[in-house]
């Protein structure tokens, strides 16, 4: 394991990596559950005196989501409920400057990392480490917070380059992320581990399949993916209407998987046995999976029968774990499979884990309480890969750096 901030000393001058990276819709940044999480580290860490330094991170050069993280700095504040002060500089003679006038417990937030040209190149932590940024920063601090578990997969300098020169620490996030996601290899569970998948990759819901054939004893499925692998059970579903494009591009280049898969694991697969379309009125239809001879509509959700289904399995459960929705939810006509799912999951008390950056969204859409999962993950790539046990670059230098000192 790695070291947490439970083992930080006193007042110490900390840089903090959080993982801010949020949509952005007409040039505003929309607030998510990554700052209210985030600033539960950056809370705790002010109260107890440290001197904070944040660095984040906000889309990709060329896209219309990078943006300043000056908005980013008040989003963050309203949640800590501390003044985040925001200087528009990474690592220069202005970023030095404001980093030298913090007291302790002040806080104090850096520009988009990504405007730094040493920050992308996906490099190895050694590189990262000699960068002119990591050097200007490194000095001024006594020591590195990861809590930016969601970018765990990215061999960026703030990331992987500061681990080697500072102590390394991790942030509440990075915890309780690698305790949850990580828990469907490591933790023992007494009954049946069910694990819900959907979406719309079906890389993704392979991959996971793949990977944990061993750990959970069944796959329930739905989304896109769900319809590819109804295709490979011999039904008339799993191609796009007209010009759609979800569908036979993936299906074309996944095929001879998802059959194999189906093949291997058949026992271990339920899949929908109705599925649910808009009617001609508009309304939601559905139509059970034996009766479709031809696809003539756009599925969009499981069905009832099918939510049933899954939830009775959920009841069975000890372990419940999420990967992708059941249905297009942000339609309230087709949130039923991925709302159902959830209520049911909700319902029990056994170990559940919710992930995949949209599919956690459905639970603040509609009303589900946050405290009736284990745990509710912030993480979309790095969760995928923490679930089919492929190492996190970021998670792993948190680690050997505690094996250093
Ligand atoms: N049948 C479907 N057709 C089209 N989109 C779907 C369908 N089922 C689910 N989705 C979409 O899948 C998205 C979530 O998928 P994905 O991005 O793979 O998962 P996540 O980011 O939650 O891990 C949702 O936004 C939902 O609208
Ligand atoms: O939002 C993120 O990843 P996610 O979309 O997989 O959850 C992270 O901030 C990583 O961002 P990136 O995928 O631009 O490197």
């Amino acid at each position: 394991m790695f070291r947490t901030i439970d083992d930080l000393p006193a007042e110490q001058r900390l840089l903090v990596r959080l993982d801010l990276n949020s949509p952005v819709e007409d040039g505003e940044v929309q607030d998510n559950r990554r700052f209210s999480r985030h600033a539960r580290t950056v809370r705790e860490l002010a109260e107890a005196d440290h001197r904070v330094v944040c660095l984040a991170h906000q889309g990709r050069p060329g896209r219309d989501t990078f943006v300043s993280l000056s908005q980013h700095a008040e989003v963050l504040s309203e949640h800590v409920g501390r003044e985040v002060e925001f200087v528009a500089d990474t690592h220069g003679e202005e970023a030095q400057a404001a980093i030298e006038e913090l007291e302790p417990g002040e806080i104090l937030l850096l520009e988009n990392v990504r405007m730094c040209e040493d920050e992308l190149p996906e490099k190895d932590p050694e590189t990262h480490a000699t960068s002119e940024f990591v050097e200007a920063l490194a000095p001024r601090f006594d020591a590195y917070v990861n809590d930016a578990y969601s970018a765990a997969h990215r061999k960026h300098a703030s990331l992987v380059g500061f681990p080697l020169v500072l102590p390394a620490y991790a942030g509440r996030v990075m915890e309780s992320e690698y305790e949850a996601n990580t828990a469907i290899a490591t933790r023992e569970f007494t009954g049946p581990v069910t694990m819900v998948v959907g979406g719309t990759k079906a890389t993704d819901v392979i991959g996971v399949m793949d990977a944990l054939d061993d750990r959970v004893d069944r796959f329930c499925l739905g989304g896109v993916a769900g319809e590819l692998f109804l295709r490979a059970a011999g039904h008339d579903v799993g191609y796009d209407l007209d010009d759609g494009d979800l569908y036979d591009d993936q299906w074309a280049d996944n095929r001879e998987t998802i059959q194999r898969v189906l093949a291997e694991k058949g026992d271990q697969i339920t899949l929908a046995v109705d599925l649910a379309y808009a009617a001609d009125d508009g309304e939601r239809a559905e139509v059970p999976v034996d009766e479709i001879d031809e696809k003539t509509e756009e599925f969009l959700d499981v069905g009832a029968e099918t939510v049933d289904r899954y939830g009775e399995l959920i009841r069975e459960s000890d372990a419940v774990f999420v990967k992708g929705a059941l249905g297009v939810f942000e339609d309230e006509r087709f949130a039923d499979g991925t709302v159902g799912v959830l209520e049911a999951i909700a319902e029990t008390d056994c170990f559940s884990v919710v992930g995949g950056g949209d599919t956690s969204r459905a639970i603040e859409l509609y009303g589900l309480d946050e405290d009736d999962f284990s745990h509710v993950s912030i993480a979309g790539g790095a969760y995928i890969r923490a679930l089919t046990g492929e190492p996190l670059p970021a998670v792993e230098l948190l680690q050997s750096a505690r094996n250093r000192e």
